[in-house]
């Protein structure tokens, strides 16, 4: 077969590998990219998008609902199958098509198959045909489900984040393994959809990652909607006597939790097995994850990055785009690198309420050995608050660096406060100074004004 050549070949066309083949692709290269399932990856079929739409409609209803004057226009309740088909319309019931004209008006080649590295600058597809590059590669395959060692449990057909964001029906109850965002937000999002939710966390509590106080309130707000919330539990097996049958998760000491379907939620997993790393001498690091440097070049191989979900540093979307737009600069000879990268990166848990951080948690501050201290406030604890997010649970930390008299962190809980978090990035990445800080002021009745309120509790 003869072989094609290309000036990069992209693997994976996620949302790391569309974003690199477009930069790239504008800058005038020849760019082919692979993809084996769905352009626009996890993210827009089974992971962010449809996630948001199945926890949007519940959160509209609370909102109207803390309104007086709109809430007693609410005279219903949720709407199920209203909410699982607009999901359907924002995932365009699995098919890609409404993402090709964007890689087409781009002149990028899509090419459709299973790519495996084949030796350097090389690549084979699952027909047989071969690539080469004459500039890079760059890796984007993402992420799968972990399955935890835990007896039984592959034996039982879990759900993952592809069966959990598709569903077509409310199962009647779910137990959901993992505490981490997707389990989180699955965990409430099917809760409010009907179906009676047992979340269970290994660890003491949920968002592990975040400030202790936005995993107690998350931890409250999923109770108050009726999902039973374990922490600290040690699962030793799983039990089902048919793929369709109730699954038995059976806990230490013998307890059993029941339910008609089980959600594994326990982190991901790079598919690196078949990708032919082999074939150019790359090892996975120890986590799973194929290391890069700040450029996101591979060490040692000037001609291969790897960016998203599969180098480990940060499982966001955002993230992953991020890095792809260093790597497509790297390649196009306009070297620069990761500012604000790995735990600090800046996130949000669209739970009730939201969790909206970047950078340091105070304990990952002090750890870090920064002098540090935090600032908080009540989210709705000003005028704005009166009339969103009006006495929904909340709160707003800033961490600040009294060693250089900056915000090195911010974490902000409560409804609807995803937009709040560009401030808190910009303030964070450029590193602005705090008695400058205080001169960007808050436009009045927003809700921004909890800026004042923690600038003043810290002293200004
Ligand atoms: C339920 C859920 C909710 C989430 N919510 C959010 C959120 O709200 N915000 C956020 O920022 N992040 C969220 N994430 C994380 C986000 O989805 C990922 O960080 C993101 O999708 C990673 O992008 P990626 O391009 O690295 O990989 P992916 O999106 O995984 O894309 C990789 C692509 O590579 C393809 N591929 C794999 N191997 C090959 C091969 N050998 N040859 C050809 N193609 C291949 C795959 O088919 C896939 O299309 C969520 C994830 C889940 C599961
Ligand atoms: N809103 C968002 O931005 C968003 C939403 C969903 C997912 N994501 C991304 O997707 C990635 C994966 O999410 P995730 O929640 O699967 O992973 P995670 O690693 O963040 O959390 C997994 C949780 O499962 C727990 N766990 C592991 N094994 C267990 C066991 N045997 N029993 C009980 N609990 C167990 C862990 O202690 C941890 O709390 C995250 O890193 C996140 O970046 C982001």
């Amino acid at each position: 077969m003869p072989e094609d050549q290309f000036d990069v070949i992209v693997l994976g066309a996620g949302p790391a590998g569309e974003v690199a083949s477009g930069r790239l692709a504008d800058a005038g290269l020849e760019v082919a990219l692979v993809e084996r399932h769905l352009v626009g990856g996890e993210c827009s079929f089974y992971g962010c998008m449809p996630s948001k739409a199945l926890l949007r409609p519940a959160q509209a209803l609370a909102e109207v609902a803390r309104i007086p004057g709109a809430a007693e226009a609410v005279t219903g309740t949720l709407d199920a199958a209203a909410a699982l088909a607009r999901r359907d319309e924002v995932i365009h019931d699995l098919d890609d098509s409404a993402q090709l004209p964007w890689i087409e008006e781009r002149g990028i080649t899509l090419l459709r198959g299973v790519a495996t590295l084949d030796g350097e600058k090389a690549i084979v597809l699952d027909d047989g045909r071969r690539l080469t590059a004459r500039r890079a590669i760059v890796l984007a395959v993402g992420s799968r489900a972990a399955l935890p060692p835990i007896d039984g449990l592959a034996e039982a057909v879990p759900w993952t984040n592809r069966e959990i964001t598709t569903a077509k029906a409310v199962p009647a109850s779910l137990v959901v393994i993992g505490g981490g965002p997707i389990g989180a937000e699955m965990a409430q999002a099917w809760r409010t959809l009907g179906a009676e939710v047992t979340l269970l966390e290994v660890a003491d509590r949920l968002l592990l990652k975040e400030e202790p106080f936005a995993s107690a309130q998350v931890t409250e707000a999923s109770e108050a909607l009726g999902v039973t919330v374990r922490t600290g539990v040690r699962i030793v097996r799983v039990e089902r006597d048919a793929d369709t049958g109730p699954v038995r998760v059976v806990l230490e000491g013998e307890e059993t939790v029941e339910a008609a379907e089980l959600l594994v939620a326990a982190g991901r997993h790079v598919p690196l097995d078949d990708l032919g790393l082999v074939t150019v001498g790359v090892k996975p690091d120890a986590r799973g994850f194929v290391e890069v440097e700040d450029t996101m070049r591979v060490p040692g191989r000037d001609w291969l990055y790897a960016i998203g979900d599969m180098n480990g540093r940060a499982l966001l979307t955002h993230m992953g785009k991020y890095q792809a737009r260093i790597a497509a600069d790297d390649i196009l000879g306009r070297p620069t690198s990761v500012r604000l990268d790995g735990a600090r990166s800046p996130r949000v848990t669209f739970t009730e309420p939201q969790v909206a951080a970047v950078g340091w948690t105070l304990d990952g501050a002090l750890e870090a050995g920064l002098q540090a201290r935090a600032v908080d406030v009540a989210t709705s604890g000003n005028a704005g608050g009166s009339f969103y997010g009006r006495n929904a649970p909340g709160t707003a930390r800033l961490v600040i660096d009294d060693g250089r008299g900056l915000v090195v962190g911010a974490t902000i809980t409560g409804a609807d406060v995803q937009d709040f978090l560009q401030a808190a990035t910009i303030a964070v990445v450029g590193e602005v100074p705090l008695d400058v800080l205080w001169h960007a002021v808050p436009a009045f009745p927003t809700r921004s004004e909890i800026w004042l309120r923690l600038l003043e509790k810290a002293g200004l």
